[in-house]
C-alpha cells in the first residue's frame, strides 16, 4: 500500500456518522445520542481533515472555530480536536498529513495559533505543540477547609441548569480576559456545555448550578453534580467568580456538601486561588497533568497578537520544518498596549525551540525554565531574563473544558 492509496480531503456534513464511529472505536468510548448529536451541533463540515482509502473513513482530525484568550487579549485559534486514525491504518504517516493540511487552513482562515488536549503528549511535540497550559488535578479530603470565612455580604442559591445560560455568560465574559487558555463561548457552545446528557455524567446525578450574588448582581457560579458512591464526592465541574468573595463563598460550600468526604476538581490551575485559601493545601491532593498544547502556526502573527506585561525589544530564532516560513529571526517589539513582530537580518538574541516558543506563549513557561532545559538558548548574554519577565503574565494560563 502507498500514499497514493489514500486521499486527504475536507468534511461534509454527510461524514458525521462515519466520523463518530470512527472515534467512537478510537477511544474505546460510547455516548448515548444525545451527546453525539452535541457534538454534531458543534462539528464544522469544512475544517475537518479526513483521510479515505477506497470507500472507507480511515482518519479524521478537526477544529473548532473559536477565540483563544492570550495575554492582554483574544487571538483566533484554531481549537483541534477529533484526532483518530483508523487502527488497521496506524504509522502510515495519516495524522502528519492531516496536521500538514490544518495548519493551512488555520492559516488561510486568519488563525496564528493552534491548540488541543492530548489523548498522549508525545503525539503531538513532533508537530511543533508545546505544553502551554499544565494543570492540577484536586482530590480534597472533607478535612479541606476555607481558613477563614470572613462575612459575606452575598448569597448563594441554587439555579434551574435550564435557566442558566445567560446569567452563567455574563460572568464567564467577564472573568475570561484575565485567564489565558479559556475559549470564547458562542450559544452554541453554551449549549453544549449545559446540555447534560447521561453518559458524559460518570454516574453521578445531574449538573448542578449554584450562583453568587451580590446586591442583586450575580458575580460568580459553580457547575458541580455528586457522586453517591462510598464515600460520596463532590465533583467539580466548573468555579468561575469575577469577586474573590464570590469565589471563597462557592468553595466553601463545595467543600461542605452534606453526606460527601471529597471534592474533586480537574480544571484547576497551577496558582488556583484556592491553594492559597485552604487550611491543609496538602490534603487537596493536588496532581500535576497537561491542559493545553499550543502550535505557533503563524509565528510572527502570533508573537504580535498577544501583549507583554513589560516592554521587550528582543531578536528571536527559531526552526519550523513544518512550516518552513515560521524559519528564521524575527524582532519583537511588545509592551502593555502593543506589540509587532517583523522578520530581521540582525543577529537573534535568543534561540528558541518552536515547541518552546508555544509553551510559553501564554504567559505559563518561563523562557529561564526552557532555557534551563535547553529549549531556549542565550546567544546575546544578558536578554534571557528581561525577555522572560515579558513573556510572563499575572495569571497562570489555565483550561475550563475539555473540546
Ligand atoms: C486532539 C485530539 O483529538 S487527541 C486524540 C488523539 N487520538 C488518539 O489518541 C486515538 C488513538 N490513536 C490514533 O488514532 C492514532 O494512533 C493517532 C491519531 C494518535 C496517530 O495517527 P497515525 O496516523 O498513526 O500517526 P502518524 O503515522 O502520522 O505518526 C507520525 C509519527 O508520530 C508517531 N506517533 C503517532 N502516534 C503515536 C503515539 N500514540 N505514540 C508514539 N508515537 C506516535 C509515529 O510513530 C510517527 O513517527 P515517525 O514520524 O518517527 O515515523
Amino acid at each position: 500500500m502507498t500514499s497514493d492509496d489514500y486521499e486527504l480531503r475536507a468534511g461534509t456534513p454527510e461524514d458525521f456518522d462515519q466520523i463518530n464511529d470512527l472515534l467512537t472505536i478510537a477511544f474505546a468510548e460510547e455516548f448515548d445520542d444525545d451527546a453525539v448529536e452535541l457534538e454534531r451541533s458543534v462539528f464544522e463540515p469544512e475544517r475537518a481533515a479526513l483521510v479515505v482509502h477506497g470507500d472507507a473513513l480511515v482518519g479524521v482530525s478537526a477544529s473548532y472555530t473559536r477565540n483563544l484568550t492570550v495575554p492582554g487579549g483574544t487571538v483566533p485559534s484554531a481549537h483541534v480536536t477529533m484526532v483518530g486514525v483508523e487502527a488497521t491504518h496506524r504509522r502510515r504517516g495519516l495524522l502528519t498529513r492531516m496536521m500538514g493540511r490544518l495548519f493551512d487552513d488555520a492559516r488561510r482562515l486568519g488563525e496564528p495559533v493552534a491548540h488541543l488536549w492530548a489523548s498522549e503528549g508525545k503525539i503531538y511535540q513532533r508537530y511543533g505543540y508545546g505544553l502551554a497550559a499544565p494543570r492540577l488535578t484536586f482530590d480534597a479530603d472533607r478535612e479541606v477547609q476555607l481558613r477563614e470565612v470572613p462575612a459575606d455580604p452575598g448569597r448563594l442559591r441554587p439555579m434551574a441548569l435550564a435557566d442558566a445560560e445567560a446569567d452563567l455568560r455574563k460572568v464567564y465574559e467577564q472573568a475570561q480576559p484575565d485567564r489565558p487558555g479559556w475559549s470564547s463561548r458562542d450559544d452554541r457552545w453554551w449549549h453544549r456545555i449545559l446540555a447534560d446528557p447521561k453518559s458524559w455524567r460518570g454516574g453521578a446525578t445531574a449538573l448542578r448550578v449554584l450562583v453568587h450574588e451580590t446586591a442583586g448582581v450575580i458575580d460568580g457560579y459553580a457547575l458541580w453534580r455528586v457522586r453517591g458512591d462510598e464515600p460520596g464526592a463532590v465533583i467539580v465541574r466548573e468555579v468561575v467568580a469575577t469577586d474573590p468573595v464570590a469565589y471563597r463563598a462557592l468553595w466553601h460550600f463545595l467543600l461542605n456538601v452534606d453526606l460527601t468526604r471529597r471534592a474533586r476538581f480537574r480544571f484547576a490551575a497551577t496558582d488556583e486561588p484556592l491553594i492559597y485559601l485552604v487550611n491543609e493545601p496538602n490534603m487537596l491532593n493536588a496532581k500535576l497533568g497537561e491542559a493545553l498544547w499550543v502550535r505557533l502556526v503563524d509565528v510572527p502573527a502570533a508573537l504580535a497578537a498577544r501583549r507583554y506585561p513589560v516592554p521587550v525589544d528582543v531578536v528571536l530564532r527559531t526552526e519550523d520544518p513544518m512550516l518552513p516560513d515560521n524559519s528564521g529571526s524575527w524582532h519583537l517589539v511588545g509592551g502593555p498596549d502593543r506589540a509587532s513582530c517583523t522578520r530581521t537580518d540582525r543577529p537573534a538574541d535568543l534561540d528558541c525551540d518552536l515547541g518552546a516558543l508555544g509553551a510559553a506563549y501564554l504567559g505559563g513557561a518561563s523562557l529561564g525554565t526552557l532555557a534551563a532545559s535547553g529549549r531556549v538558548r542565550e546567544l546575546t548574554p544578558g536578554t534571557l531574563s528581561g525577555v522572560d519577565a515579558a513573556f510572563r503574565w499575572h495569571r497562570a494560563p489555565a483550561a475550563t473544558e475539555i473540546f
